[in-house]
């Protein structure tokens, strides 16, 4: 009898600006395996709530809407960023805001809106491995995930690299705005009950304060040739 095939899974997690996302698409990328950003989905349905005119606290419309949101993953046209329909509409560039952020941490702490997300973020484990970036892949969604690595940085440095990024993006923001809003994220995702942002028991743990991404990346292919 044959052994049903593992597909390697590695997954990458830590707070709003820990540079998950980046890291998480440049291993991929040189891994040929497959990439889920889970903080898109909620993101996808906070945006689509909000769309929809529901108030963010109301657990079962937004539970409806986790739902019944279709959401797809696109490769850019020109070689950019991967791009996100929701229902249907392109919305990668309202979804990258600190706005679209918020409200994601606010509609993740529903119960109910996790598990609909659930087996959407399964299917993504298909050969020949997944790279899981999130809050929760380690601890949760991919408990027997072969490499956990946890992503932190202070957030006085999280908060100059967000800077750094939507200034880029001619956005007019604040340094001490940031940090604020992101110190409020971290509470609220670290603090709630289902599916808390913290370490797998089994993650490698990288402080990447001051750590070149390069650094960064390094390390991750170390846990996964370990
Ligand atoms: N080690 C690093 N050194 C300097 N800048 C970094 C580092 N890692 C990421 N960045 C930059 O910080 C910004 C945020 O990174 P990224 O989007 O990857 O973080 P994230 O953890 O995925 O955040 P979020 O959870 O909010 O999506 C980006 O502009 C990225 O280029
Ligand atoms: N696995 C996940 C991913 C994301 N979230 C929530 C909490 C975050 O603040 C928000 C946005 O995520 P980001 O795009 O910044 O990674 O979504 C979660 O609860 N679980």
């Amino acid at each position: 009898m044959s052994r049903p095939v593992v597909v390697p899974v590695l997954t990458i997690d830590g707070p709003s600006g820990s540079g998950k996302g980046t890291v998480s698409r440049l291993v991929a990328e040189c891994l040929g395996w497959r990439l889920l950003d889970s903080g898109a989905l909620y993101r996808a349905v906070g945006y689509a709530a909000g769309a929809a005119g529901l108030d963010l606290s109301d657990i079962d419309a937004v539970t409806r809407c986790a739902q019944s949101t279709k959401i797809r993953f696109h490769p850019s046209a020109d070689g950019g960023d991967t791009r996100v329909l929701v229902n249907g509409h392109d919305a990668t560039d309202e979804l990258r805001t600190e706005t679209a952020g918020a409200a994601a941490s606010a509609i993740a702490s529903i119960p109910s809106v996790r598990q609909a997300l659930v087996d959407l973020q399964l299917g993504f484990r298909k050969a020949p491995g997944l790279v899981a970036d999130g809050r929760d892949m380690g601890t949760v969604i991919f408990p027997d995930a072969a490499y956990k690595v946890f992503l932190t940085a202070s957030a006085a440095e999280r908060a100059k690299r967000r800077y750094k990024q939507l200034k880029e993006k001619g956005l007019s923001v604040t340094l001490s705005g940031l940090q604020r809003e992101i110190e409020a994220r971290d509470a609220r995702d670290a603090s709630r009950a289902v599916a808390p942002l913290k370490p797998a028991d089994d993650a490698v743990l990288v402080d990447t304060t001051g750590m070149p991404i390069d650094e960064v990346v390094a390390k991750v292919f170390a846990v996964v040739r370990s």
